[in-house]
């Protein structure tokens, strides 16, 4: 089924929406160890993006469906709950806004936020019902390594170049034992979107080590960092570590590219209207605030 967004008409202030979510997230700084709530609303619009199936077009985060539970509790996406519990404030204060779209600007805010790049944002998605919710299964597991991680991204014809540009956001958060089964990083936690990802991936020593829920994790002790096997992967992967390197020495280049690859990754399936122009919304900062 094609998903046509919904035309955009004037009396929508996608801006002051923004500025709720950005303010929100200021007044809730302290949230996970003081982490906030950016990291969180990112892995939630990729989420809600990522069940998406280009050979139906089904999931996606046209239909916000992740607002049912049959996908609100996908064990794959424990711990989201808190992004989604964070939004209900905005959800009610502007009645208006689909949960397809708050979903996807919430990610969106939270990147920019958090001084990663601009990313032009298009409206117009339309909720849709519960028979509409994607069978769970559809989100990556972090347990393999880069055959893994190549194959599951063919579902979203992304490169090399685009996955590796993608999972630069792996820099954000943190893994919690009882979300996921991987714990860490335990200090330093960052909320700060950076191509430090990359960096860290090259230059530290990373040792293997079974963590406490029996899962195989790389640890680098000295900086109290880890990496899920599926981002060591993009190390040990010749294809995947050539554009580790590049973004690891450019962080504009690093920038440029996952604004494209994230874009893509929220819009897939859906069409807009020529006037749903995209928005590029300004910091709380660059408004003074
Ligand atoms: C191979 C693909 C991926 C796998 C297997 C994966 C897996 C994971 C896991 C296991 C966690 C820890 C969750 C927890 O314990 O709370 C996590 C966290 C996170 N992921 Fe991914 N992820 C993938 C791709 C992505 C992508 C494409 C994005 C965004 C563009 C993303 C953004 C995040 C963020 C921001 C966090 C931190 C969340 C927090 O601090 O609460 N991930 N990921
Ligand atoms: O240690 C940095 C780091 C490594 N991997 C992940 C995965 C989610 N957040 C992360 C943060």
């Amino acid at each position: 089924a094609l998903h046509t967004a919904q035309q955009e008409k004037n009396s929508e202030d996608y801006q002051e929406v923004y500025n709720a979510i950005a303010t929100k997230m200021r007044e809730e700084k302290d949230f996970d160890n003081n982490n906030g709530y950016g990291p969180v609303l990112v892995r939630l619009s990729w989420h809600v993006s990522g069940t998406w199936d280009k050979r139906d077009n089904s999931g996606g985060s046209f239909g916000g469906t992740y607002r049912f539970k049959k996908e609100m509790n996908d064990p794959l996406s424990r711990g989201l709950q808190n992004g989604f519990k964070f939004l209900e404030s905005i959800d009610k204060q502007f009645p208006w806004l689909s949960h397809g779209d708050l979903f996807t600007l919430g990610g969106v805010t939270a990147i920019q936020e958090m001084q990663g790049p601009k990313i032009p944002w298009r409206s117009g998605r339309v909720d849709e019902p519960e028979s509409m919710v994607p069978d769970n299964g559809r989100l990556p597991e972090p347990h393999y390594g880069a055959d893994y991680v190549r194959s599951y991204y063919e579902r979203f014809n992304f490169t090399d170049q685009e996955v590796v540009a993608l999972l630069g956001a792996h820099v954000l958060g943190k893994a919690h034992l009882k979300n996921s089964g991987y714990d860490g990083p335990w200090d330093d936690e960052s909320n700060i979107f950076s191509n430090a990802f990359y960096d860290n991936l090259l230059k530290l020593k990373w040792t293997p080590e079974i963590n406490d829920a029996g899962n195989k994790q790389y640890d680098n002790k000295e900086k109290g960092y880890m990496m899920l096997p599926t981002d060591y992967a993009l190390f040990q992967d010749p294809k995947y570590l050539k554009y580790v390197k590049a973004y690891a020495n450019d962080q504009d280049l690093f920038f440029k590219d996952f604004t494209k690859v994230y874009t893509k990754l929220i819009e897939n399936g859906i069409e807009f209207p020529k006037e749903n122009k995209p928005h590029l919304f300004k910091t709380l900062k660059e408004q003074g605030k």
